[in-house]
């Protein structure tokens, strides 16, 4: 069932996903769930599928491992998803808090590459480690008219690098992540083709750090994305990164098309 399940999202999502009928794979809950950061530019919810019946965990709420400076931004760009129409009623802002799981698809085999027991542990990278504040805490906020995305990410103690100090791979995880959920809001799946990362300056371990990113240009498949990682307060940049993203044919992760 599960595997009919696959090659039936597979095929329709390598040929996108216009007249999909989702409802028979996701629940009404699950959908209007995964539906909301994105519902504007619909084409693009194919990146938040999960068919489950069940609600997936959302790992980017606030937890115990949080720390005040982490809470207040989170309240911060959390308050900017609320704006006020002339009347003074509530209505949705530019801003939209992003949901984070740890698997965006679950049913993705990785073509033939993948054997069955990976598959079934497979976790995205970011979302791997159990443990609260262990390691990668964020949350992301898209800004759908400016096509921005913000993430506030708190850096855990299994993070490091050089002594006392975030790991550069832990920078660029965080960078591609964010960048590639930018791309991914606005062109549907992608793959990173580059990253060119420039560390301008260290970040103590533990640090609460806001990652900025913001479309430079689309070209045909190509989505091009700048991004900035600075201190939480914005007075020290850490890390300037160049990302390119190339759109793809999805088939192929459910091995349903070379
Ligand atoms: C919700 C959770 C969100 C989590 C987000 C996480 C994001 C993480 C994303 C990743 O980390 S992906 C993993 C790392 N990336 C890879 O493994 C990608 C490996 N490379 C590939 O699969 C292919 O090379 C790639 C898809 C990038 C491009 O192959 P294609 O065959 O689709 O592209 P093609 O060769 O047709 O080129 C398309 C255009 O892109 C250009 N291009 C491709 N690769 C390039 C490159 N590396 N540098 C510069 N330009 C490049 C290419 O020149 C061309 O430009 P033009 O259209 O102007 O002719």
């Amino acid at each position: 069932m599960l595997g009919h399940i696959a090659r039936r999202l597979g095929h329709q999502m390598s040929n996108g996903l216009k007249g999909m009928n989702l409802p028979h794979v996701l629940t009404k809950e699950t959908h209007r769930h995964l539906q909301s950061p994105f519902d504007t530019i619909c084409p693009v919810s194919m990146m938040s599928l999960w068919p489950f019946s069940g609600k997936p965990q959302d790992f980017s709420q606030p937890n115990s491992s949080w720390s005040p400076e982490m809470v207040r931004l989170y309240e911060h760009y959390n308050a900017l998803c609320d704006a006020e129409n002339e009347n003074g009623e509530k209505k949705r802002g530019p801003w939209r808090k992003l949901p984070s799981y740890d698997r965006t698809i679950k049913y993705a085999t990785g073509g033939v590459h993948l054997s069955k027991l990976v598959q079934a542990k497979a976790r995205l990278f970011t979302r791997c480690i159990e443990e609260e504040g262990a390691a990668f805490e964020y949350v992301a906020f898209l800004n759908k008219v400016e096509k921005t995305c913000v993430c506030v990410f708190q850096a855990g103690h299994l993070l490091e690098g050089a002594p006392g100090h975030l790991h550069g791979g832990a920078i660029a995880t965080m960078i591609d992540t964010v960048t590639g959920t930018l791309a991914g809001y606005l062109s549907g799946p992608v793959m990173t083709a580059y990253l060119n990362t420039n560390y301008r300056s260290p970040v103590p371990l533990g640090s609460v750090l806001l990652i900025h990113c913001a479309l430079d240009r689309i070209e045909g498949k190509k989505i091009f994305v700048n991004c900035k990682v600075t201190s939480s307060d914005e007075s020290k940049l850490h890390t300037e990164a160049a990302a390119l993203f190339v759109s793809i044919n999805i088939g192929p992760l459910f091995g349903t098309q070379s």
